[in-house]
């Protein structure tokens, strides 16, 4: 699993040879990049051996720059009076630029990749294929990297990846015919989407990031989109409460509830948004349900709203200024009919997110969907998982696009933020949030143990919260899928939704912390 904190901006492969290009035509010499980035390999290499008192390494080298970091690294181990051993996909002669310069600088054997044998080998380097893959790995050097899995899985032996195990695909996190399962992966500047995206991510093992000496000012240039779901990217826009503010400062939600046998889900949203903050949460209850839901509430208020006539009267209120629904609220027309009194048009902005029940609903009429949207009074946050995704966008059926480029979560999620014009958060192990604006950012560490029932009306609740608080809201959202996470985490195994809530406050607590 991957090691945080990482810097804020994901890059494409594209973008990263750009940043490459950029530090080259600024002065710096490519090979100098390259003896740093192979320093940071054989770092990393020398701290597993010395922990494991291994001393036998195999660097497997490929055809291009990922395969040259591999020589030298192989060069540094040696002079460290460790046992290195090279095998190449291509024989050195065959390199171009600065991987031939790299292989030049390696003066011992070079034997062939495809019939290495990994005998008595404590550790093998994976320099084969780098942010350069160009299409499915099929032949030999699949075969050789099915041999190499086969190994570490019977040996329970380990693998560093130079930059991204090869195989997986940097820009959308997808396995290009075969992958390398890696232990652990050094990549170099700033991270790519496809560390982080599945199944990608779960290929990487530990990852860290190494500079080489690429400065950041490159990225003016580049101007990345897509950033780590951590705080670095959002913590400007967090709105703390502050000592001489009023609740009604910190913004009032409501959270319209189901029918008497479906409360549970709103519940849990409308805890989890006063726990995020919200000054005041309203539960929007049928009359049918007031009998379950009044004994069961203390901080959260209640109020009746029966169908969409009940919540216009209710958001009368100017100072409710973010509604959520979706949760438990039964699919068909009538949810259809609520939502479009939630984003009927008011003279005072109010947010929305919208969720479960709701996103189904509008499977079969996302036009519909998004005309309410573009008539809202304030901004829209969607939070589809997968199922519920695929029903909605399902014009965007599309895996790979014509090149057979594989098209990633990341992409599909900012193209329907585009299209809806509302901010997407994709859920999932490796969720994805996205703004109609192009904005992206992708979590780095979610616990398995998030995959609960009621989770996602938690999460709903959370981004409703901070939205209540006026945070930003892409901010908003990408926030509350870090403090969803991080709230999980802090408890840990044997979670439930309710423990979610019940951690928030550690959550904030780590959040704090990153800020002063
Ligand atoms: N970007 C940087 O700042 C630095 C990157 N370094 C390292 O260089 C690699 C990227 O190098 P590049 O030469 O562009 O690509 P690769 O080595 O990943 O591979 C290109 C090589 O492989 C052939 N190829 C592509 N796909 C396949 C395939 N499926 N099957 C067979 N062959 C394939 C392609 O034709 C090329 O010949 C980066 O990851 C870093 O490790 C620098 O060393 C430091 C600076
Ligand atoms: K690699």
């Amino acid at each position: 699993m991957p090691h945080g904190p990482y810097p804020p901006e994901l890059l494409t492969t594209a973008q990263m040879a750009r940043a490459d290009r950029l530090t080259i035509e600024s002065g710096v010499a490519g090979m100098a990049l390259m003896e740093k980035a192979a320093a940071a390999i054989a770092a990393a290499a020398t701290a597993f051996l010395v922990k494991t008192a291994g001393r036998r390494v195999l660097v497997l080298c490929g055809p291009g720059n990922n395969g040259g970091d591999g020589y030298v690294a192989a060069r540094m181990l040696r002079s460290q009076r460790f046992k290195v051993r090279v095998a190449a996909l291509v024989p050195p002669e065959s390199l171009r630029g600065d991987a031939r310069e790299a292989a030049s600088t390696w003066d011992g054997r070079v034997e062939d990749a495809t019939s290495c044998d990994f005998t008595g080998v404590d550790l093998v380097i994976d320099a084969l294929f780098g942010t350069g893959l160009a299409r499915d790995i099929d032949g030999p050097a699949a075969v050789l990297i099915e041999r190499l899995n086969a190994w570490r899985a019977e040996t329970r032996q380990k693998i560093i990846a130079v930059d991204i195990p090869s195989g997986v695909d940097g820009t959308s996190g997808a396995i290009r015919g075969v992958a390398v399962q890696a232990d652990s992966t050094v990549t170099f500047f700033r991270l790519k989407c496809g560390h982080l995206l599945l199944p990608g991510r779960l290929r990487c093992g530990a990852i860290s990031c190494a500079h080489i000496g690429i400065r950041s000012t490159v990225l003016q240039q580049i101007a990345p989109q897509t950033f780590v779901n951590e705080p670095d990217a959002w913590g400007a826009a967090l709105r703390l409460p502050s000592v001489e503010g009023h609740k009604y400062a910190r913004g009032h939600a409501v959270v319209v509830s189901g029918g008497a046998s479906h409360t549970g889900a709103a519940r849990l949203a409308a805890t989890a948004a006063l726990r995020a903050g919200a000054g005041l949460v309203t539960l929007a209850t049928p009359q049918d349900a007031v009998a379950v839901n009044a004994p069961a509430l203390t901080s959260v208020m209640l109020r009746v709203a029966d169908g969409p006539a009940g919540l216009s009267a209710l958001l009368e209120d100017r100072r409710k200024n973010v509604v959520a629904l979706g949760p438990a609220l039964g699919v068909g027309e009538d949810c259809c009919a609520l939502v479009e009194a939630a984003l009927a048009p008011s003279p005072e902005p109010r947010a929305a997110v919208l969720d479960a029940d709701v996103l189904t609903s509008f499977a079969l009429a996302p036009e519909r969907l998004k005309e309410a949207i573009a008539n809202a009074p304030g901004p829209v946050v969607l939070t589809p998982h997968g199922g519920e995704f695929a029903r909605l966008f399902h014009g965007q059926r599309w895996e790979r696009t014509l090149s057979g480029a594989p098209i990633s979560k990341l992409e599909r999620t900012r193209d329907a933020a585009r299209e809806v014009g509302a901010v997407i958060v994709f859920k999932g192990p490796d969720t994805v949030v996205a703004a109609p604006d192009g904005r992206a950012s992708i979590l780095p560490h979610a616990t398995p143990w998030l995959a609960t029932a009621g989770s996602g009306d938690v999460l709903t609740g959370i981004v409703a919260g901070l939205l209540a608080q006026g945070m930003e809201p892409f901010a908003a959202a990408s926030c509350a899928v870090w403090m969803h996470a991080a709230a999980a985490e802090d408890f840990g195994p044997g979670l439930i939704a309710d423990d979610i809530i019940n951690h928030l406050p550690a959550a904030w607590r780590r959040l704090t912390a990153t800020q002063s």
